[in-house]
């Protein structure tokens, strides 16, 4: 292995530090503290696992958490009277709702009520909006982080040859529209692009994230790449004893850190930096509530 290994979960640390700094000076010099309300509708157990991990790493911070937890047969009229309460309340800086919803639900309805200002996750068509014509939005969390650690490694992005490889709403074209912010020449591709492997190989930059367990190879990388992993795949790990799984990323690790300069990992690369940004963006939407300056190095 050559490339250098990208630590999400030492970076995501030093965030949280940053936010807790943040927090302690809001707290001391004008009397508030940002809070953050995360509802999950269901029993999804990865998703109560994510939304008991951003509750406890709030309260780390010194932010309230507010958890809102519904069934998962609850109509989408009650969800959508629980936001509005939200979007009210003097409290709450910060309202996310966990993803994926029950079928029932309409996704894009639920997060278009979110009051734009208290949507820290950035999924709402005006953040999409704003994001996409290069104003000061709400950034979602997995793409700012993979910004972060991306500016972390190399400094300027300026120039460099990013493809994206996936197009979720969530992480492909955010992140897309990032990197061109940072005046990258950007190309997104997905599982149809023809020649994708070539795409891929032109790559200074290659972010994966199209959910698809280990698709990209190391003969896909350019040398000296970097790489970014989005993918947490979830798969059987016999090895590991009956029915046991393991996670896996969209990149085979191990030959792409053969040729990559440097390389997330999964675990421990992206998926900590999602919770370490949500508790940026909601410092960050408290400071813009309250007219304060917000956090440097915290948003996009
Ligand atoms: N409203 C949202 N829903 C979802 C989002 C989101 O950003 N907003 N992202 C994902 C889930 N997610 C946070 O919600 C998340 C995923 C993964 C991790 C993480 O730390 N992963 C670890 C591995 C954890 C494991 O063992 O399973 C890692 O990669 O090291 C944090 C948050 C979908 N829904």
């Amino acid at each position: 292995m050559s490339a250098t290994i990208i630590d999400g979960k030492a970076f995501a640390a030093k965030v949280r530090e940053q936010v807790a700094a943040h927090v302690a000076r809001l707290k001391d010099e004008h009397g508030i503290t940002p809070g953050l309300a995360v509802v999950l509708v269901g029993e999804d157990p990865a998703s109560e696992v994510y939304v008991r991990n951003k509750g406890k790493q709030t309260l780390e911070a010194g932010m309230n958490s507010f958890e809102h937890k519904l069934a998962a047969d609850t109509s989408e009229a009650d969800l959508l009277a629980l936001i509005d309460q939200l979007n009210t309340d003097p409290a709450v800086h910060g309202i996310l709702v966990q993803l994926p919803l029950p079928g029932h639900l309409n996704s894009d309805l639920v997060i278009n009520s979110i009051d734009p200002a208290k949507d820290v996750d950035g999924f709402h068509i005006s953040n999409v909006g704003l994001l996409g014509t290069g104003q000061k939005s709400m950034v979602p969390c997995t793409p700012l982080g993979c910004l972060m650690m991306l500016r972390d490694h190399l400094g300027s992005l300026s120039g460099l040859n990013a493809v994206v490889v996936g197009r979720s709403n969530i992480v492909g074209k955010p992140m897309a529209q990032l990197l061109l912010g940072d005046s990258c020449t950007v190309t997104i591709a997905h599982s149809r692009t023809k020649d994708l492997a070539e795409v891929c190989r032109r790559a200074d930059i290659l972010v994966a994230a199209v959910g698809r367990p280990e698709m990209i190879p190391g003969d896909w990388v350019k040398p000296g790449a970097t790489v970014i992993d989005v993918g947490i795949n979830r798969i059987p790990a016999p090895e590991k004893g009956e029915g046991k799984h393991r996670l896996v990323g969209d990149v085979e690790f191990a030959s792409a850190a053969e040729v990559a300069g440097a390389i997330t990992p999964v675990p421990g690369g992206v998926g900590p930096m999602t919770i370490a940004c949500l508790l940026a963006n909601t410092v960050t939407a408290c400071c813009r509530a309250n007219a304060l300056p917000e956090p440097e190095g915290l948003t996009a």
